[in-house]
């Protein structure tokens, strides 16, 4: 379970809190979508529950591991359990797709003999098996983003975050995208993706916690949600 408990963030930059005092849970295997305007605070919210962002104030845990300003050592703890998808990626350009995902292994020197398997397995998961030996050069964008997703998951974290991964993907890839997250939901992660896409929302309603200025302004429930629906489209969503 993700646990935060009154959490503020202010960047040394910046005059004033851009995440304001949130509290909430997010029990493991649950999906939720992260949704607000531009500049909300998703973004914060998203670093600070993967431990690349430590929070100004406040209690964070992740499968009961604490961290806080004073329990800073305990942020790698955090890395280990949440896989990150954010904005600024970093690949290996002229290296193979394969190459992409080892390396993240490589780091955590991740055990030799089990490393080619468990690159394979993950590939295979975000459907590029077949693309190991390409070119990452030659990726699309959509493969970009499922080579993203498999960084992120393949040391086998319990959590996934990922930020606006449909961002300039035209409407096919990005619903095929986002069926990808929800599989891997359906295996037990649990995923938080923000999204300014309401249409992805529609397509697959989960939790939805809602940003305004820094604070969660709304935390629907899937079933909250799948009774809204319902009740905009005529008809009744199946979960
Ligand atoms: N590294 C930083 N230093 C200073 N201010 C920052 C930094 N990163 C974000 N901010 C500010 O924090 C606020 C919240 O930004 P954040 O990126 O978390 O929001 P967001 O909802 O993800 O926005 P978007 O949808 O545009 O990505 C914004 O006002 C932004 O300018």
């Amino acid at each position: 379970m993700i646990r935060l408990k009154n959490i503020s963030h202010m960047y040394e930059e910046f005059d004033g809190y851009v995440v304001k005092d949130i509290s909430c849970d997010i029990e493991q295997g649950e999906f939720v979508y992260l949704t607000g305007p531009a500049r909300s605070g998703k973004t914060t919210f998203l670093k600070i529950i993967s431990g690349q962002l430590q929070a100004s104030k406040g209690l964070l845990s992740v499968q009961s591991h604490y961290v806080s300003k004073k329990k800073k050592r305990k942020a790698y703890l955090l890395k280990r359990q949440v896989g990150a998808v954010l904005e600024d990626l970093e690949f290996l350009m002229d290296k193979t797709v394969y190459e992409n995902v080892a390396y993240v292994l490589e780091v955590i020197e991740y055990p030799a003999s089990d490393l080619e398997a468990r690159v394979l397995d993950t590939l295979a998961l975000v459907g590029l098996k077949y693309k190991a030996l390409d070119a990452f050069a030659n990726c699309s964008l959509e493969e970009r983003r499922r080579i993203a997703i498999a960084r992120a998951i393949v040391h086998e974290p319990s959590v996934l975050v990922v930020d606006e991964p449909t961002r300039d993907l035209d409407r096919k890839p990005a619903i095929d995208l986002l069926n990808l997250l929800h599989k891997l939901n359906k295996q037990g992660m649990t995923v938080i993706m923000a999204t300014r896409k309401e249409e992805l929302i529609e397509r697959m309603p989960a939790r939805m916690l809602e940003m305004k200025k820094g604070n969660v302004i709304r935390d629907r429930s899937k079933n909250h949600m799948l009774f809204i629906l319902s009740d905009k489209m005529g008809e009744y969503y199946i979960s």
